[in-house]
């Protein structure tokens, strides 16, 4: 039980009407699930508005509402606390009702469009080979030390989220590492949360259905840094072209790593193997089992964390030496007849471009590179002509099949990743919707040596068909595949 007043410490309330001295027992914002005493916070969505539900919230029992507008009748016993900006006070109540874990636990957050798990998960992997109780926070699960508890989004809702960080607070953890996706920045998950750092990879297309321009996107990105205090770091990609205007307005020890331009973090790819590489960082050399130049940038970011967190550089490299990436992302099998699989969570036009730059480095006698490849639906259709034309550019053949189709026709998202191809190489691309044959007949297409990538779905464990969740693993039906043959 917390008093109300406590819950709103730290929130600009315009006005109040009824008690503040009433104890509140649950917390929610969605009036579906309004325990007895609870509190009700009415944040307007992309579909309906909270705020049509103040009734229904009351009838479930809350005595206590949040919100923009006040209802035209007010009820006696029913506390009314107006602010201006309900989803900011959601975030920071939430934090409030579970005793503010992210000051109990040094918080790292990662943002950016792609590496995010990577990176957290190898943070939270080293963190562990370094002797620490480590909480995770990301796309593929969270983790409260050792106990997985599934992921709904890549960033929770802040009462999730909380709740998460008050589990591994109670469970003893020093660290929490997580991701910090841009809808999360936007919708003010993380309002209220302290953090002892943040890290930025980099920002290319996707996301533009929600953010609206690149601009925007930038924009939301940036106010992650822009809300970080003095005492944490700011660590940036000194390579990407928005690097520095991520730190630009940010009170943080500013902090940038890089291969190619001046950084304080700086390393190099020395040898590239199938199955990891020799780096040049920091004026060491360190194998670590992660590939590509991409992975190098992940690689840097983390090792600069773990160096601005205080720990020792040496025991940085042995640990990041012995760890692994995350789970779906550049997983090789190899068949029996000698055909390279590997599936990747490759899903914006730039990771497409480097998983295949990066196959297509590794590569030996240049061997035929078969790429299966979808694009989720109701999300970013800007993307989708951009990554088949990625795709068809770096590939010898590509098969366009599905990803999540969602509420969306499959047959739709495959006409608009087929719209970017040219058409001198459409002799090279196959459409087949059903993503098993479409794999099936990849792996029928690749001859000995060949390398067969399957991208956009890495760890995901199902296929969304018309809103509809089945079972679905791309690594199981690639190796089924590779046993057909
Ligand atoms: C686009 C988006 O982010 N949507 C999120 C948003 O939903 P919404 O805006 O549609 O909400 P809404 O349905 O309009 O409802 C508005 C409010 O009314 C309330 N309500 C509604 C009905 C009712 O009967 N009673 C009631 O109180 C709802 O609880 C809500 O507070 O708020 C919901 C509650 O927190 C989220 O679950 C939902 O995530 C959806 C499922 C989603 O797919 N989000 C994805 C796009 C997302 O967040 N992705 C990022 C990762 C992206 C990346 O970087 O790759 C992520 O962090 O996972
Ligand atoms: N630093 C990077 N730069 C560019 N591409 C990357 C980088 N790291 C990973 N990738 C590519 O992006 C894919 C997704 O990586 P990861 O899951 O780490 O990103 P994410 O930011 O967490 O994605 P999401 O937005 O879905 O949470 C990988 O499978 C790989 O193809
Ligand atoms: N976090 C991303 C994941 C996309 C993964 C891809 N498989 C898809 O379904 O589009 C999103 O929700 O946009
Ligand atoms: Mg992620």
């Amino acid at each position: 039980m917390i008093e109300l007043k406590d819950i709103l410490h730290g929130i600009p309330v315009r006005q109040v009407i009824g008690n503040l001295n009433v104890a509140v027992s649950d917390l929610n914002f969605d009036s579906r699930k309004v325990m007895p005493n609870g509190m009700f916070v009415a944040v307007a969505g992309l579909h309906t508005d909270g705020h049509q539900y103040i009734d229904a919230a009351i009838n479930q029992g809350a005595t206590v509402v949040l919100c923009e507008q006040l209802p035209e009748i007010t009820k006696d016993d029913i506390t009314y606390v107006q602010v201006d900006d309900s989803a900011f006070a959601l975030g920071v109540s939430a934090s409030n009702y579970f005793g503010n874990p992210s000051r109990k636990l040094r918080l790292v957050g990662v943002t950016g469009t792609n590496g995010k798990t990577t990176i957290v998960t190898l943070l939270y992997k080293l963190f562990r080979k370094l002797g620490y109780e480590v909480g995770l926070l990301s796309t593929v699960h969270n983790l409260v030390g050792d106990r997985v508890v599934a992921a709904t989004h890549t960033t929770p809702d802040p009462l999730a989220l909380n709740k998460l960080l008050h589990e591994m607070v109670d469970a003893g953890c020093d660290y929490c590492f997580m991701e910090v996706s841009s809808h999360a920045i936007v919708q003010q998950r993380i309002a209220g949360l302290n953090f002892a750092g943040g890290i930025f990879s980099n920002i290319t297309h996707d996301h533009l259905d929600f953010h609206k321009t690149f601009d925007e996107y930038i924009k939301a990105k940036k106010t992650f840094f822009d809300g970080l205090d003095r005492f944490a770091f700011a660590l940036s990609n000194a390579d990407d072209k928005h690097g520095a205007v991520m730190l630009q307005n940010t009170f943080a020890h500013k902090k940038t790593y890089g291969l190619k331009h001046m950084a304080d973090f700086k390393a190099k790819v020395i040898e590239s193997h199938f199955d990891g590489m020799l780096l040049y960082l920091d004026g060491q050399e360190v194998w670590v089992k992660l590939v590509g130049n991409f992975n190098a940038y992940n690689i840097l970011a983390v090792y600069g964390a773990a160096i601005l967190l205080e720990q020792e550089t040496m025991k940085i490299l042995t640990a990041l030496s012995n760890i692994t990436g995350a789970e779906g992302r550049f997983d090789t099998t190899i068949s029996k007849n000698g055909v390279i699989g590997i599936v990747d969570y490759a899903h914006t036009p730039d990771a497409v471009q480097n998983v295949l730059e990066t196959i297509g480095d590794l590569r030996k006698n240049k061997v035929h590179i078969i790429t299966v490849l979808g694009c989720g639906g109701d999300r970013d259709k800007a993307k989708r002509p951009v990554m088949a034309a990625v795709a068809v550019k770096y590939s010898d053949k590509v098969v366009i099949t599905s990803d999540n189709p969602r509420t969306e026709d499959p047959m739709q998202i495959i006409q608009d990743m087929e719209s970017g191809i040219p058409q001198d190489k459409k002799r090279n691309v196959f459409s087949i919707a059903d993503r098993r044959e479409a794999i099936r007949a990849a792996c029928h297409l690749a001859q000995p040596g060949d390398i067969v990538l399957v991208a956009g779905k890495g760890h995901e464990k199902y296929q969304e068909i018309k809103g509809q969740r089945y079972d679905f693993d791309d690594k199981a039906v690639l190796v089924g595949a590779f046993n057909e043959q």
